[in-house]
């Protein structure tokens, strides 16, 4: 510090600049952090910003729009902020000293003992430096693991609360893309471009108040050349965010069509159509790979034009010290110090160049998760079934009606129907008339488009508490487990005996032990491995485990042999008691044992029999 009295009388050129030095310093700053802004995407990022609007006018739910999840990992990442400035100042303190030193072991003659106090603080300064970096470096990586958890998270109940019904069109090798690689990319997002774009905030800025002080000529090359670096990127990267785009997008379209592809093997070998799926894929992933060039390309260009920036200014700076040194004209430590600090000076914009794509990966992979939230949530929260079971005496349906699209037909208008307590309730009509879709409204699955469906407690009073429903759809699903644990989703804690038990009433029993391996033999993914009629008897077994106040049956005894559909109808008669029983079905044995049966047809429901054993 002592030497910048001296320095700048060195330099009375700069001598006006000093005294004006804090509006300077003030207006410099601006200059820097603007053009900083520009290239980290505050202020250049008009075309985005406005896609942005976009998504924000078609959907409700941003939850994680690309600004809300800086702001949120920007308040997270404060303590890591905080962290990595303390590093910084203690880079620059190091570097002071350490030019001290060498000026006065070199030039001033003085002996490593009387230097010793400075050496040790030279050293305490590196030591606490990279203990700090190191700490900023685990918070921010934290950071970045705990928003793409949340990111994930949130994406996830999402799509339940959408569900199966909303879900309808949407490729399921694009919703997982989406759900693990998108939300993947958030985080060098948030772990190292955030952190790194807040830091070359502070240090060059920093670094620029030292060489402020110490040299004019150096401040004014730095001061000039710095700010060109991030607007060149932005220049060079224009075009990149559209190239991450079209990159994300092709690479959904691949993953999705080889999904489908895999799950068709078997219709696509039947048809003999395997190499026009083999020649699909090689086009897509052809157009990926070349994308993905592009996207090298753009990212090459970038890092080029920072290094030659850099690489430019620190020459100008060394060339003009050197013949100022020569000259006479500047002295060596403050030559030495500026030679230290001038490369840490670029040294942030580096870092922030080769994390740059990540931000445009994250903003493309942002709008794809924002696609998924922007997804009408056709189960609220209080529709979806929970563990709690609650007693419901009857379930009314009053003048209900559904549609599936806003301008489509409606499939159900102005349904009165009661189903109650201790009755079996059989749902017919011709194919396509609304029976799945009544037991869709019933189970939340779609809201309706008019009208509402009541609970009724024990004592015949309104309850609005979620109900615990048992539910066998047309084509039901099994994960890829055991059998046991297949039907344990519907109770985890089911004792052995209660799955056979369950098995038994579902007619399931005795294939189940013709197995090998019985309740433990694995089965695939929906259910591969199993017969029609033993996947529909099995997932009979889950929902009668399940214990439920209500069992919701669609066609449960599709697939099954005479004897089997007896045995099941007897077992489905057997559990109506103390529950309220629907089975949709064109069964006449079911109807037969049925207390109600109501047809559905012209999108209403009319009760053809109230009385059991009466046929209409
Ligand atoms: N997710 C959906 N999106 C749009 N329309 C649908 C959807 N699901 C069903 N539909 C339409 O709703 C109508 C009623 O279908 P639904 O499945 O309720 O009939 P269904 O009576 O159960 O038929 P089936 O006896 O063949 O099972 C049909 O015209 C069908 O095309």
């Amino acid at each position: 510090m002592l030497i910048i009295s001296q320095n700048m009388c060195c330099f009375g050129l700069f001598r006006p600049i000093y005294f004006i030095n804090p509006l300077l310093i003030k207006l410099f700053s601006k200059l820097y952090v603007v053009s900083i802004k520009c290239c980290v995407g505050v202020g250049s990022s008009r075309r985005h910003g406005n896609r942005q609007t976009t998504m924000q006018a078609k959907s409700e739910n941003e939850e994680w729009s690309m600004e809300r999840l800086t702001r949120r990992a920007g308040r997270k990442l404060a303590p890591c902020l905080l962290v990595a400035g303390i590093a910084a100042v203690l880079l620059v303190v190091q570097l002071m000293l350490l030019a001290d030193l060498v000026d006065g072991l070199v030039f001033r003659h003085r002996t490593f003992d009387s230097e010793k106090t400075v050496m040790v603080w030279v050293l305490l300064a590196a030591g606490g430096r990279c203990v700090f970096q190191w700490g900023a470096d685990i918070l921010s990586a934290r950071v970045g693991v705990e928003i793409t958890s949340a990111v994930r998270r949130d994406l996830l109940a999402h799509l339940f609360h959408v569900g199966p019904v909303g879900l309808v069109g949407r490729s399921s090798g694009e919703l997982a893309a989406t759900l693990v690689d998108a939300t993947e990319a958030l985080e060098p997002y948030v772990a190292h471009y955030i952190p790194r774009a807040a830091l070359m905030m502070v240090l060059p800025l920093l670094i620029l108040a030292v060489v402020f002080r110490v040299d004019g000529w150096s401040f004014a090359i730095l001061v000039c050349t710095g700010p060109l670096i991030p607007v060149f990127m932005a220049l060079v990267g224009y075009r990149a965010q559209a190239v991450m785009d079209r990159q994300w997008t092709q690479f959904l379209c691949l993953g999705s069509a080889f999904l489908d592809f895999l799950q068709g093997m078997t219709t696509l070998r039947l048809f003999g159509r395997t190499r026009e799926a083999v020649r699909a894929i090689s086009v897509l992933s052809d157009d990926y790979r070349r994308t993905t060039m592009s996207v090298m390309k753009i990212a090459f260009l970038t890092t080029a034009t920072l290094e030659f920036f850099a690489s430019l200014s620190i020459a100008l700076v060394a060339v003009v010290l050197g013949t100022r040194l020569l000259a006479g004209t500047a002295e060596f430590r403050s030559a030495f110090l500026i030679l230290l600090l001038v490369p840490e000076y670029f040294a942030p914009l580096r870092a922030f160049s080769a994390s740059y794509h990540a931000r445009q990966n994250a903003v493309s992979a942002c709008t794809k998760i924002v696609g998924v939230f922007a997804l009408p949530e056709l189960m609220g929260a209080e529709q979806q079934v929970t563990e709690k079971s609650v007693s419901v005496s009857c379930l009314s349906c009053e003048n209900l009606s559904a549609r599936y699209d806003a301008d489509g037909p409606e499939i159900l208008a102005g349904v009165n129907a009661s189903f109650c307590r201790g009755q079996l309730t059989v749902l017919t009509g011709s194919s396509g008339v609304g029976k799945t879709t009544l037991i869709r409204l019933l189970l939340g699955q779609i809201t309706p488009s008019a009208g509402c469906i009541i609970s009724l407690d024990d004592k015949g009073r309104e309850s609005k508490a979620a109900l615990s429903i048992g539910w066998v759809p047309q084509r039901p699903h099994f994960f890829q487990g055991s059998i046991a644990a297949n039907l344990r989703l519907a109770a985890p804690d089911a004792t052995d005996a209660q799955l056979r038990e369950a098995a038994g009433q579902a007619d399931a029993l005795a294939f189940i032990e013709a197995t090998p391996e019985g309740f433990e033999t694995v089965i695939g993914d929906n259910g591969i491995g199993l017969s029609g009629g033993q996947g529909m008897r099995l997932a009979l077994a889950r929902a009668l485990l399940r214990n439920s106040s209500v069992l919701l049956l669609d066609e449960p005894t599709a697939g099954l042999d005479g004897d089997s559909q007896a045995r099941v109808i007897r077992s489905i008669r057997q559990n109506v008691t103390g529950r309220i029983v629907i089975v949709a079905t064109h069964r006449a044995e079911m109807m037969q044992v049925a207390d109600h049966v109501l047809h559905v047809s012209g999108g209403t429901v009319t009760d053809v029999r109230t009385l059991r054993g009466v046929v209409a």
